[in-house]
């Protein structure tokens, strides 16, 4: 494959008439005026930017289903009256169809891979599969249903050579799995040098009950059972001390930023400063599409720069740039991902239609990324395969019409 006449991002600025050669997978050249080579298939990239693919590090992706079902909630009223009763009606193939719709998203919004945990795990990752995106796929643990745990080292054993999907563990957080229970998941993660998927400290009620019954913090309990390590995607991390972010530096955890879904269930503002001060690799997440309610890490970006900017009284931090290697290298590090604009790297990359007037003057390109990006991506690229080109994406049809009746069926007993 050879897409021609691009613009690419070097050290922030544009770099115009770019050709990007791409072969099994790998991006094997970057230059002007390269040769087609016979067989070559050929993408027209005038006008248009080359970003390598961005991560969402935290999702729910079948609840793209649940969107619009229960707004204007805090947590746990929101889980407790009207999430986890509906999942309890929840068959596999709600989340065969609910993942393919949340891919349908990410893949316009020039997500090439994501991290998610949720129910029916197999159907989650051979969904991802079928779409063609790169997926970190935990199936969900915790006490409500203990017959999950059980599960996740078959699941592991089933996925662990795939090429796209990498097998996790995903124990749901600390106030919903007893202490066996999140022992037993770190062994299982640390036998297979699984990554771990865990939501931490999101609300001030969670780490008051961790003080207020172990007289410890929620990060600090979770330390003593040795399941911080470099391996953890530590999800939301809004309410932490500052001893709490120094922990997780020293133990190489990756902190990963849900704001927009913090906001709207009025969770509160994580602690970035602390966090980048103290060296930790934070990353983005949506969360769900039921409490973002999209999926673009466009969005979260600006949401995450402005928000962050307030809570510090400091316009000149949280810039463009730290902000869009929250979404890229950060990520990249944080999963092992061999990603990026570069050659070797994969060919997991989007194009950007840059004649667009929310990109003009064509200045500050990375300015314009996270501040003024709107719409999504024209065209999106994982592993060497096309999954959307000039905004079509084969199929797409049948997947909103199979989400929308999956939808109905599920709150037809409402
Ligand atoms: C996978 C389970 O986690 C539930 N969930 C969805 N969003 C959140 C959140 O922000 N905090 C905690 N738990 C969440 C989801 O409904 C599944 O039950
Ligand atoms: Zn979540």
């Amino acid at each position: 494959m050879l897409i021609k006449n691009v613009s690419i991002l070097q050290s922030g600025h544009l770099v115009l008439g770019q050709d990007i050669r791409i072969k099994e997978g790998k991006i094997e050249q970057i230059g002007p005026e390269l040769q087609k080579e016979r067989g070559d298939e050929e993408i027209k990239g005038k006008g248009k930017l080359a970003i390598p693919g961005l991560v969402n590090c935290h999702t729910h992706l079948a609840m793209s289903l649940l969107r619009g079902y229960a707004d204007d909630m805090e947590l746990m009223p929101w889980l407790e009256e009207k999430i986890w009763p509906l999942e309890a009606r929840l068959t596999e193939e709600d989340v065969y169809w609910g993942v393919k719709l949340g891919c349908l998203e990410l893949i316009r919004f020039g997500i090439t891979c994501y991290n998610d945990m949720y129910y029916f795990p197999d159907v989650t990752a051979q969904a991802t599969k079928e779409m063609g995106l790169r997926g970190f796929i935990s199936g969900v643990v915790f006490d409500m249903k203990p017959e999950l745990l059980s599960q996740v080292e078959p699941f592991i054993k089933r996925w662990k050579d795939d090429e796209l999907i990498r097998p996790a563990v995903g124990p749901h957080a600390a106030y919903t799995c007893s202490e066996e229970t999140l022992l037993r998941a770190g062994e299982i993660a640390d036998r297979h040098q699984a990554m771990v998927h865990m939501h931490i400290s999101e609300t001030w009620k969670e780490v008051d009950g961790f003080l207020l019954s172990r007289g410890k913090s929620p990060v600090e309990y979770l330390d003593s059972l040795g399941l911080l390590n470099s391996r953890l995607t530590a999800i939301h991390c809004v309410w932490l001390s500052e001893e709490d972010c120094y922990l997780l530096e020293k133990r190489k955890a990756n902190v990963v930023s849900c704001t927009a879904s913090n906001l709207k269930l009025a969770s509160g503002i994580a602690p970035l400063n602390t966090l980048m001060k103290a060296g930790v690799n934070v990353c983005l997440g949506t969360d769900s599409a039921c409490s973002n309610n999209n999926l673009s890490l466009f969005e979260d970006m600006k949401v995450t720069a402005i928000v962050q900017k307030n809570a510090y009284h400091t316009p000149a931090a949280f810039t463009a740039e730290q902000i869009w290697q929250f979404a890229t290298e950060n990520a990249y590090r944080a999963f092992g991902l061999n990603n990026g604009m570069s050659v070797g790297a994969n060919a997991d990359l989007a194009l950007i239609d840059l004649k667009k007037p929310w990109f003009y003057p064509q200045s500050n390109i990375v300015s314009h990324l996270v501040y003024s990006m709107a719409g999504g991506v024209d065209t999106t690229i994982v592993n060497g395969r096309v999954l959307m080109q000039n905004g079509i994406i084969p199929g797409e049809e049948e997947i909103l019409e199979k989400a929308q009746q999956r939808f109905i069926r599920l709150t037809s007993e409402d």
